[in-house]
């Protein structure tokens, strides 16, 4: 659990953060977003102490960052970046057995802790074991980035803008992978962000920055649903909002059961795609009515457009 208690840091004469509380549970994912220069890396950064907060306590389990050996922190928190930050000369093995390096794992260790992440991360070893930095695609280096942030199996994760610097198609596949391994894992992670769909689609909790203050935080249903204020309403998608809380939510929410009247529907949806899915069908095959499947192709429900743009308090 990562604790963030009244937290400032000032760069001279220059607030950067100011006065933040946040709390972090284990297992859970946090995105921070916010305008560019709001603070959401240097509140990154003085988590694992790459740069020193100037007021506050930080915590994680309780204890104060502050108190904390360097290796300790490099061993229970892991960091990825956009710009991976994968050293050139070095191959992707040895960039990712870095920090189990440093910890003076034994070499045996080490070659089965990196051939599991190349694994776990799609990363064929008779493929790219050898390779350098240079030889990978934009997609491929991130991987490696966050394979090596993982590297000593940390809990806690911290990642700065890591799929930032990716076409949208390798971009929501690393997204979703990252869902999948958090599932697996149960990391704590801290994910900054500029792009709002990823921040949606990835937060546990969505923490909105601005100025380098906290303006809201929570779920990210809830905040679609009460922005605090203009500025988070507008940093959410302003009219855009009903079609991000449909993205969040899934078709089971708003199905009911099948009906033999009902059964002339021929176009399908799954039971977990979301209603924004189900909106996109209804437009582009101009059905008002869509017949719900299971992972069988089993019918097992149906949604019309009218259930689907009714008010939640009607249900
Ligand atoms: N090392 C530093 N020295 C002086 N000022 C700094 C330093 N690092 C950050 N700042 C300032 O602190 C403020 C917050 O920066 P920070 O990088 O945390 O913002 P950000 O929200 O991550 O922005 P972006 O999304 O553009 O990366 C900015 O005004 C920035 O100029």
């Amino acid at each position: 659990m990562i604790e963030l208690i009244r937290v400032s840091k000032r760069f001279g004469a220059e607030t950067a953060v100011d006065d933040i509380s946040l709390r972090v549970e284990k297992g859970e994912l946090c995105v921070l977003v916010g305008t560019s220069g709001c603070g959401k890396s240097t509140t990154l950064r003085m988590i694992n102490r790459l740069i020193e907060h100037s007021d506050g306590e930080i915590h994680l389990d309780g204890q104060p960052v502050r108190t904390f050996r360097e290796e300790t922190l490099r061993r229970r928190i892991g960091y990825a970046i956009q710009s991976t930050g994968l050293f050139p000369h070095w191959t992707v093995a040895r960039n990712i057995g870095l920090v189990p390096r440093l910890l003076e794992w034994p070499v045996t260790r080490i070659q089965a802790r990196v051939e599991e992440l190349m694994n776990l991360l799609g990363l064929p070893q008779e493929e790219f074991a050898d390779k350098y930095p240079s030889q990978l695609s934009g997609g491929q280096a991130q991987r490696v980035g966050v394979a090596r942030a993982l590297a000593a199996d940390p809990e806690i994760l911290l990642m700065d803008e890591p799929f930032g610097a990716l076409d949208p198609i390798t971009r929501e596949t690393l997204q979703e992978e990252l869902r999948a391994l958090q599932a697996r894992l149960h990391k704590t992670i801290v994910f900054v962000t500029h792009d709002m769909d990823e921040a949606l689609r990835l937060a546990d909790r969505l923490v909105v920055m601005h100025q380098g203050r906290i303006v809201q935080q929570g779920r990210p249903i809830d905040l679609l649903r009460a922005p605090a204020d203009a500025f988070v309403e507008s940093l959410l998608g302003g009219e855009d909002r009903g079609l991000k809380e449909a993205a969040l939510l899934p078709v089971s929410e708003r199905m009911r059961p099948l009906r033999a009247s009902q059964g002339h529907a021929q176009e399908r949806i799954a039971q977990h795609a979301s209603l924004r899915e189900a909106l996109s069908v209804m437009l582009w095959r101009h059905a008002e009515r869509l017949i719900v499947i299971d992972e069988d192709d089993r019918p097992v429900g149906e949604l019309s457009l009218r259930r689907l743009v009714r008010a939640r308090d009607d249900e």
